[in-house]
């Protein structure tokens, strides 16, 4: 009889895992569609959580498998980890930042979506360990104030999950740009997490245009928090 790696978790848990499966097996598509990413690097995580164990410790994420063409991320093709980062169920390795999105989970509870691209302008900032400053209204609409600077950090452990965290713990940025590396996004799920990464490089796009006709003119912090409030709590269809 063969083995269900998911047996172990409850019925509704299970459903909710095939459905999120094919969000993230969508949301990939995004990432190449804004030109978010160059051939396999990009990655979009969603979170599913346990509904018997409140503390987040039972829930698992659903992610890319490593190094996969974004037209062969099927449903299917999916990998389900813990928070861990171990691999409950899946025919391919989990994509090579499974740990970082992992560790995100972990320690920010509210998060249920991250998303990592090596988005263009988003990732010269990177380059340059500089902050994109808070310069544009849409800015305050979606990041309520500057997008921040991680510490470099290299793959292979906890470290960028590390500083993913101690960055936008401190911050109401729902985008980090982890230095020398690239933006690293969250969301209350994976959507979230991808509209914050394509907002990220449309502002630093802008920003980066604007820096070479001269100094933007900066925003008054009541103004950023006013529009900040307006744009999360009033904006769009409730
Ligand atoms: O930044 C890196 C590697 O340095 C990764 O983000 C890859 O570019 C995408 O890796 P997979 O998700 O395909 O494993």
């Amino acid at each position: 009889m063969s083995h269900d790696p998911l047996a172990a978790y409850p019925d509704s848990m299970r459903e909710e895992i095939a459905r999120v499966r094919r969000v993230v097996a969508d949301l990939h598509a995004e990432l190449p569609r804004y030109e978010l990413v160059v051939w396999t690097a990009g990655n979009v995580s969603q979170r599913v959580r346990h509904p018997e164990v409140a503390d987040g410790s039972a829930d698992v994420l659903v992610i890319k498998p490593s190094g996969v063409s974004y037209e062969d991320l099927t449903p299917e093709a999916m990998v389900v980890c813990t928070l861990d980062g171990e691999l409950i169920e899946g025919t391919r390795a989990p994509s090579s930042d499974t740990a970082a999105h992992a560790y995100t989970y972990q320690h920010m509870p509210e998060v249920g979506g991250v998303v990592h691209t090596h988005s263009t302008y988003a990732t010269a900032w990177a380059a340059r360990g500089e902050e994109i400053p808070c310069v544009l209204t849409m800015m305050a609409d979606e990041f309520g104030g500057p997008i921040p600077v991680g510490p470099f950090a290299i793959i292979g452990d906890d470290s960028i999950g590390r500083g993913i965290v101690e960055t936008l713990s401190t911050s109401r940025s729902p985008a980090v740009l982890m230095q020398n590396h690239g933006p690293f996004t969250i969301g209350r799920d994976a959507r979230a997490a991808v509209k914050a990464a394509v907002m990220c490089e449309e502002v630093a796009r802008t920003v980066h245009v604007c820096r070479q006709l001269g100094d933007p003119l900066p925003i008054g912090q009541r103004h950023i928090d006013s529009l900040y409030d307006r744009y999360q709590n009033v904006y769009g269809q409730k």
